[in-house]
């Protein structure tokens, strides 16, 4: 191919909220000199000739957004085996936040957060059997296996996967080691010098290689993408549900607001769930539907919880005032005015403006089991 001609692609998807359409377009990238060009996949016909455009290459990514000329794209595939091979080379690894651990969760994940590696699936989950199985496979028959196994079915823990350059030695660094007599020897700030109670419930797992990798987060995720375990979300006898919104997740602030979500819930409720989705604009429509005709932010509400991964939230309680609470921890709906009147709210401390803002939450004590129904049994 003529060095001119070199190009990465990418099959995007672009959706268009005013014709209510998804618009598939292909985005090209050119090596030699940077420009871009787009191809209205629909029209076949070109949409935006070769030009100049600050594309960022380390952000791009399958389901990840890009924004060209205030147009938001989602990267559903590569375009072709070429871009594949440069793109589909990030290391991945398997992480787990093992039961006895699930109180630090929150802590957990400011750790990722600050350690540079993102998260690209999050799960709280109930192991099964089966799998765990499949799993510790490597160990059957060691004496330790039988404990290891009651241990790592007994409670709720947390999945992830977890992807960076160099992610399956980071997250291990991260972890520590084995036992946590030695991890508080050798590395005191390690999550298991820090989180384990003893050499089973040492609070945190990772791959060791990234083939390691790849077979666990096959076995935990699906190898269809449909992850066999069950959600840790409990409805009764009240929740209420929290949405951690695309903008904050990408700029790394879930650990921190879980975090200030934890220190503010009062005594007799808890964080059963924690999940990542990725909704489409037609899931992001079902879910904010009774706010169609009653807010002016409406357009821009789906157009922002659809243009990224997000956090939902399961909050379970043993009262339904929980539903409040939880609002007034949220703040004003608009972050401006929030960061006015109510500085410690979480909308003030993580969000922008009125769209922005940082969480959803559930608005009504009927509202609030069908919105962590939504996330937490449809979309499972
Ligand atoms: N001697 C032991 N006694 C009790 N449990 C053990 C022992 N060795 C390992 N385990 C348990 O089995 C898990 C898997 O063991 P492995 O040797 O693969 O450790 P690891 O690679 O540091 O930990 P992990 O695989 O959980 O990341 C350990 O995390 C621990 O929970």
């Amino acid at each position: 191919m003529a060095e001119y001609r070199k190009r990465y692609a990418f099959n995007c998807e672009y959706y268009d909220v005013a014709a209510d359409l998804i618009r598939p377009y292909t985005l090209f990238y050119y090596l030699s000199d940077g420009t871009i060009e787009m191809f209205d996949e629909r029209t076949k016909r070109c949409f935006l000739k070769r030009t100049t455009f600050p594309l960022d290459l380390d952000a791009l990514d399958i389901d990840r957004h890009v924004k060209i000329f205030g147009r938001q794209l989602k990267i559903v595939s590569y375009g072709d085996a070429f871009t594949k091979t440069a793109f589909d080379s990030v290391e991945r690894t398997y992480a787990m936040i093992k039961p006895g651990t699930f109180e630090h969760v929150p802590s957990i994940i400011s750790r990722i957060e600050e350690s540079g590696l993102v998260i690209h699936r999050l799960k709280s989950a109930r192991m099964s059997e089966e799998i765990a199985g499949r799993l510790y496979k490597e160990h059957d028959g060691k004496s330790f296996y039988p404990n290891l196994m009651k241990m790592i079915t007994s409670e709720p823990m947390c999945v992830m996967e977890l992807r960076g350059e160099g992610c399956v030695k980071r997250w291990r660094d991260l972890m520590g080691p084995t036992n946590p007599e030695t991890a508080k020897r050798e590395n005191p700030r390690s999550l298991r010098a820090l989180y384990a109670k003893n050499i089973t419930y040492n609070a945190v797992h990772g791959s060791d290689s990234s083939s390691s990798a790849e077979r666990e987060l096959g076995i935990v995720f699906g190898d269809d993408g449909k992850c066999p375990l069950r959600s840790t979300a409990s409805a009764t006898p009240f929740c209420t549900c929290v949405v951690i919104l695309p903008h904050a997740v990408k700029e790394k602030k879930v650990g921190s607001i879980l975090q200030h979500l934890d220190k503010s819930l009062p005594s007799n409720a808890f964080i059963s769930a924690v999940q990542m989705f990725t909704l489409t604009p037609e899931q992001t429509k079902e879910f904010y539907a009774v706010y169609e005709g009653a807010t002016p932010e409406y357009s821009a509400m789906v157009r922002h919880l659809s243009s990224d991964s997000c956090v939902a939230v399961c909050i379970s309680s043993e009262s339904e005032e929980i539903v409040g609470k939880m609002r007034e921890w949220a703040g004003p709906k608009d972050s401006v005015i929030a960061k006015a009147i109510r500085k410690e709210s979480a909308r003030a401390l993580f969000g922008y403006d009125s769209v922005q803002n940082a969480v959803h939450v559930s608005d009504l004590v009927e509202e609030a089991p069908v919105e962590c129904g939504y996330f937490f049994k449809l979309l499972q």
